[in-house]
């Protein structure tokens, strides 16, 4: 099964959650996990069952890392807040170099969102 992350920082939890539910016809074919806080907020605000990791600043990022290294993931949708410093920059850092690594298809923005959920489906 297709199995994809969802992660938003807290600036961009909105746009993730609204993405979600736009979606969410589509995602419910796939094997969803999420970083914690992102996770309870998509199952508060969509009736989408999603596997929920730590926190991103626990360890939540590397963690879905793991999987990508695992080849566990076909895709992720990283809404980062690209105004905001972090204080777990490098575990980001860490997740968006092993998609590369791992050549897994990575969303960091709403538009490439839409794409990434529209090839997946094909
Ligand atoms: O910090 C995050 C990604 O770097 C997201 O973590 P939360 O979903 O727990 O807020």
């Amino acid at each position: 099964m297709t199995r994809v992350a969802l992660i938003a920082h807290d600036e961009t939890k909105p746009d993730l959650v609204e993405f979600a539910q736009t979606h969410e016809a589509q995602l419910r074919m796939y094997d969803l996990v999420a970083t914690g806080t992102t996770g309870k907020r998509l199952r508060e605000e969509t009736d989408l069952e999603v596997e929920r990791k730590e926190s991103g600043p626990l360890g939540g990022d590397l963690m879905i890392g793991a999987e990508v290294a695992a080849g566990e993931l076909d895709g992720i949708v990283f809404l980062r807040d690209p105004l905001r410093a972090q204080p777990h920059e490098p575990d980001i850092s860490a997740l968006l170099r092993i998609c590369d690594v791992r050549d897994v298809a990575l969303a960091t923005n709403r538009s490439s969102a839409e794409f990434l959920i529209e090839g997946l489906a094909e």
